[in-house]
């Protein structure tokens, strides 16, 4: 994988077409933003005056509208959305969100808002897949993940813009317009922007009007029922749903309720405003800082800590009713919604393999969608039928609404999510959270020491595997130099005859003498050598958290044994499953090199196995590459004719995108003081 596409970030910007298509996007989200914090304001304003509960229903009717769309919808849209001229479809759309929007304002009643609202998001349904289709027609396609990069960026970045602008246009009108005409400025102006974007995209003329690729969009509530099925069975990608889960509910809550609280607290629009880009503030800090400030701590413990800690952060917003306190406390919100969402970004990425992670992506777009729908639907019910409360304890009154008793709630229900999400994904079991957090602040992993030596969780399986005189043995010790060089606690060893008993296997499966054994019997001893050498060396090592590198594993039998010998590959896979209690490698580097070029690197034949014929070793060859091609993301497939040097820089770029996180960065300056021994 080349990680030279990510070193130009204005690279993409070059492009004309896609500056401007990006202009349009970043328009539209800017508007988008905008839109919610003045749709909410206006819709509070239209019902001051007839009551807590009333105004309440509003706001959430309003967030309730503006998602309900997108989920029942979506996968509607996306279909139709196909057959329209992408561009006059992203024209019209604009246009029409234009018109919606300025007629919000002007016949300023609540039923329109929400029709109007309605319309808006009907209309950017058709808009989002024309827009995504039209990218990758615009950028070619190894800049395309930097576009979808800077495509979020942008998406989420004008967030706390369109805060700040609502916040100055709210003091602005304030000084010009009565209270119940102070988000048209917002509105109006946010018209403006969906028009500006329908003429820049009016002007590219170089989108096509259909493309070849067709964009499908399942239905949501499909995503998350075939979602569930592969999520339950690992705890990682558990873990993770839930603390998400949790994590949105609790946003969700944050979100329906900030209106009327702010109002509760004396804040005006403008206030309102700060506390909306408060929290995108501190999710930029929470990104940016968390991960670099907690280097060295476990980001599975980390993703749970920064739910449970936003859950912590919550409950003081619902008890101090003060609004400077709110602001500060919103930001500090934020940040650890940053911290969980980059870290579990991190770990879907690093950890949950290829193929399933666009399902897990889409499955968590979808489910966030309808949790966020449902908690907005709930919320403003829950905080009407509490309604508002005063406590006169002594002398000082203590106001405490549903709004209060909602962010209470939200808080408790972050805090068991993210408690099970931690437990769930845990991968330090028995070392205590409090000396791991400290450790990491100082910038020393915690690494207790035991009887068996340190504990830091499973280790990792690295097999190398390939034909005769393939470099299998050269590149393994390499690696096992590298990784202790970077402080790893490497264990080498290699099939047949890693230990005692395995030696005297050995003896017998290699020796000339042995010539007559029969196929299935030198199955079994392989099979046999292999158990003891899982039961006695790996499954320790494993245990202790140590990387172990083994030349050869359970793919030699089943090429050597099955394809060499003809015998049938699920009987020996299963016979090798119950061997090594279903051991499978993490990673299986496979030196593949012709057979020939393999046995011309010795001067004879050494063993019983390296004498047979060509035809054999050809076949090995072939089943080695076809258990790599069935299982791609365990393999690295290194072509072994290349320069010793080259197949080790490929090992060492795979090896590094699987080592176990987060890495100990100190470690390095610490073993290079020391003469390492490398190869010659
Ligand atoms: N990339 C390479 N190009 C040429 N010769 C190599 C290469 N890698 C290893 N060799 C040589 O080939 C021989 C077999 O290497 P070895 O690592 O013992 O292979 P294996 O363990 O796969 O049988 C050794 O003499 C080694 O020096
Ligand atoms: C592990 C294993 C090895 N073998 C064969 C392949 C090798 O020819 C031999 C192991 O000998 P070895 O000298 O360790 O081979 P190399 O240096 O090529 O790694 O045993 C099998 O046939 N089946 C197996 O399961």
């Amino acid at each position: 994988m080349s990680r030279t596409g990510v070193a130009e970030p204005r690279g993409v910007l070059s492009i004309r077409s896609f500056r401007r298509l990006w202009i349009a996007l970043s328009l539209s989200s800017l508007g988008d933003w905008l839109s919610i914090l003045a749709l909410t304001a206006l819709a509070s304003a239209i019902t001051t005056g007839s009551g807590y509960q009333a105004q309440s229903y509003a706001v959430g009717g309003v967030l309730i509208v503006k998602m309900l769309p997108a989920v029942v919808l979506g996968p509607l849209a996306g279909a139709f959305a196909d057959r329209f001229d992408r561009r006059m479809t992203m024209v019209i759309a604009d246009v029409l969100r234009f018109a919606l929007f300025v007629s919000i304002p002007l016949v300023g009643r609540l039923d329109w808002l929400f029709i109007a609202t309605f319309l808006i998001e009907c209309v950017t349904l058709f808009w989002i897949p024309a827009k995504e289709a039209t990218v990758p027609n615009l950028v070619p396609k190894d800049r395309l993940e930097r576009a979808n990069q800077l495509s979020l960026l942008t998406t989420y970045g004008s967030a706390p813009v369109a805060a700040a602008l609502f916040s100055v246009l709210a003091l602005v009108s304030r000084a010009f317009f009565e209270q119940s005409q102070q988000a048209d400025l917002a509105l109006y102006i946010n018209a403006v922007t969906f028009l500006i974007s329908a003429i820049t995209i009016f002007t590219l003329r170089d989108i096509p009007s259909r493309g070849a690729q067709h964009v499908s969009v399942p239905s949501v509530l499909k995503q998350i029922g075939e979602g569930w099925r592969f999520a339950g069975s690992t705890p990682l990608v558990r873990g993770l749903i839930i603390g998400i889960v949790g994590a949105f509910a609790a946003g969700g809550a944050v979100i329906g309720i900030a209106k009327v609280y702010v109002e509760a607290l004396k804040g005006g629009d403008a206030a309102y405003g700060a506390v909306f880009g408060a929290v995108f503030l501190g999710m930029a800090f929470g990104m940016f800082l968390g991960p670099r400030m907690l280097r060295d701590l476990s980001r599975r413990r980390l993703f749970g800590l920064a739910i449970v800690g936003a859950g912590l952060t919550l409950v003081l917003i619902a008890l101090i009713p003060n609004l400077v306190v709110v602001v500060f406390l919103t930001t500090l919100l934020g940040a650890c919604a940053g911290v969980g969402w980059v870290t579990g970004y991190t770990l879907i990425g690093l950890e949950v393999e290829d193929d399933l992670r666009g399902r897990t992506f889409a499955f968590l777009q979808s489910l966030v969608r309808v949790v966020l729908l449902l908690v907005l639907a709930v919320v403003p019910l829950v905080a009407g039928v509490i309604g508002a409360h005063r406590l006169d304890i002594a002398e000082v009154t203590y106001r405490f609404d549903g709004t209060n008793a909602v962010l209470l709630i939200a808080a408790i229900v972050a805090m068991i999510f993210g408690v099970i999400a931690y437990r769930q994904m845990d991968d330090r079991r028995g070392i205590p959270l409090a000396r791991d957090v400290v450790a990491a602040l100082r910038g020393v992993p915690y690494a207790p020491e035991t009887d068996s030596g340190p504990v830091t969780g499973r280790g990792m399986l690295i097999a190398f595997e390939g034909g005769e005189g393939a470099g299998k043995t050269t590149q393994a010790r390499l690696a096992a130099i590298w990784l202790r060089d970077h402080g790893y606690d490497v264990v080498t060893t290699q099939e047949p005859g890693a230990t005692k008993i395995g030696m005297r296997l050995r003896a017998i499966l290699l020796d000339k003498e042995s010539a007559g054994l029969s196929s299935r019997a030198e199955t079994l001893l392989y099979a046999a050598d292999r158990a003891d050498h899982v039961a006695t060396v790996i499954e320790p090592a494993l245990q202790r958290g140590a990387i172990i590198i083994t030349d050869r594993y359970i793919d030699s039998t089943l090429a050597y044994q099955g394809y060499g010998r003809n015998l049938p590959a699920d009987e020996i896979a299963q016979i090798n499953e119950w061997a090594t209690g279903g051991l499978v490698a993490d990673l299986t580097i496979l030196l593949d090199v012709p057979s020939d070029v393999g046995l011309g690197r010795f001067a004879s034949p050494a063993d019983r196995i390296e004498s047979e014929p060509q035809e054999f070793h050809e076949r090995v060859r072939r089943g080695f590459r076809a258990l790599a091609e069935a299982e791609p993301q365990r393999y690295l497939v290194v072509d072994a004719r290349l320069a010793q040097a080259d197949i080790t820089r490929q090992i060492q770029d795979r090896v590094r995108e699987i080592l176990p996180d987060p890495i100990p960065m100190g470690t390095e300056d610490v073993t290079s003081t020391f003469p390492a021994i490398t190869d010659a």
